[in-house]
């Protein structure tokens, strides 16, 4: 155990009954079984837990997104899904099969159904993009003039059929990225596996691979298990979310349910970094932590579902009998479902603050004080 485990916190899972524990869910694509991953000491280096109490099923055609930070045991996972590590403990069910029960030859075929991308492609420099989509299938023994059609395909799909003959220095980042969809997809997986697939791109070249992985999932209905320490891509693409820290689960459930409703500090500290989170410079400028008596407390407040925010400020004011105003609001679609971010600005000081806070809890709608101005 390293120094940054061994500090960590046992904090019990947060279940939101979309991702649903590994028994609870009939024929998930992925059954996660009450796993632990174990580095052993190695050369003078300590072991490492990598992953405690696993335990979640991701449902067949869903779009998952696993985010932690850095060490907290994704690709770790990510790992154990393609057979490429075994758990020290309990097992890992893939399409209905215990991968980490196989080896050899039997574990090569079902890795076929198991596609990977990469957040640095992995292309083989020497070989065109044709021939490095062609690659899986030649190990795959497929006779040659189906191949050629299937690589055809291929590039049809993600959007580069014009580059079939270019070579990976010749290729941008994202044409590259689109070069590594298309060989993951080759054998035709059930699963793709992305593993941090949009680091190395440009905000707007990572959109449009996004959108292009929003079109596989949804007409080739492949699972897409995608690791990511960005919820801004979870965002964009997630159906589903797990967060892990220290190599367990804290949060899990719909991205909505988690981006109104973030229980686990970890999860809040994502959060803030994608939710409109700058408050107006000269209203920053002058806020301050200690409650004041008088002066306007500034509440940050998440709702869902189109509309919602219309109607909360109006209300509020009602219910406190004060002038509430609206200082900043920002609406996203996020795993399809309108999510707003409001800041609200509140006259009557700690006591009008706690009032308001109250009514909100009351009707469950998250919401957090910033602190007051004069
Ligand atoms: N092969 C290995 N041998 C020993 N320790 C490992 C090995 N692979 C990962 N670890 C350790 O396991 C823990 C989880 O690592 P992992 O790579 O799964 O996390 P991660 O969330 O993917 O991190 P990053 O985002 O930095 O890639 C870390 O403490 C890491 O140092």
């Amino acid at each position: 155990m390293n120094a940054h485990q061994s500090l960590a916190v046992g904090r019990p899972i947060e279940s939101r009954e979309a991702i649903s524990p590994a028994a609870a869910e009939p024929d998930p694509m992925v059954r996660f079984e009450d796993i632990s991953k174990v580095y052993p000491a190695y050369r003078g280096k300590p072991g490492v837990n990598a992953l405690q109490g696993i335990d979640f099923a991701i449902p067949r055609g869903s779009i998952t997104g696993v985010i932690g930070r850095s060490g907290a045991g994704k690709s770790s996972l990510v790992r154990l899904i393609n057979g490429l590590e075994k758990p020290t403990t309990g097992r890992v069910i893939v399409d209905g099969r215990d991968i980490s029960a196989l080896a050899g030859h039997e574990l090569r075929l079902a890795q076929r159904s198991i596609g990977m991308i990469f957040q640095h492609f992995n292309l083989l420099s020497s070989r065109t993009a044709a021939a490095n989509i062609a690659l899986p299938l030649e190990i795959a023994g497929w006779p040659k003039a189906e191949i050629r059609g299937r690589v055809a395909e291929l590039l049809a799909l993600v959007g580069i059929a014009d580059k079939h003959d270019r070579y990976p220095s010749e290729l941008s980042g994202g044409q590259k990225q689109r070069v590594g969809i298309a060989r993951a997809l080759a054998t035709r997986p059930s699963v793709l596996l992305s593993d941090e697939a949009t680091s190395a791109l440009d905000p707007q070249t990572t959109r449009a691979i996004l959108d292009l992985l929003a079109n596989i999932n949804r007409e080739l209905g492949v699972t897409i298990v995608l690791i990511t320490h960005e919820m801004s891509v979870v965002r964009q693409l997630a159906k589903e979310v797990v967060v892990l820290d220290s190599g367990r689960v804290v949060e899990k459930g719909h991205v909505a349910d988690i981006f109104t409703h973030p229980k686990h500090p970890i999860t809040q500290s994502f959060l803030a970094e994608v939710i409109g989170d700058s408050l107006p410079v000269s209203l920053a400028s002058r806020l301050v932590q200690e409650p004041l008596a008088s002066g306007h407390a500034v509440i940050r407040v998440q709702v869902r579902g189109a509309g919602a925010g219309n109607t909360l400020v109006a209300r509020l004011a009602r219910e406190l009998g004060l002038d509430v105003s609206l200082l900043s609001a920002r609406i996203d679609e996020i795993g399809g479902q309108h999510v707003g971010s409001l800041t609200l600005g509140i006259p009557g000081g700690e006591s009008a603050a706690t009032r308001a806070l109250a009514f909100l809890s009351q009707h469950q709608i998250s919401a957090e004080r910033l602190g007051y101005v004069a």
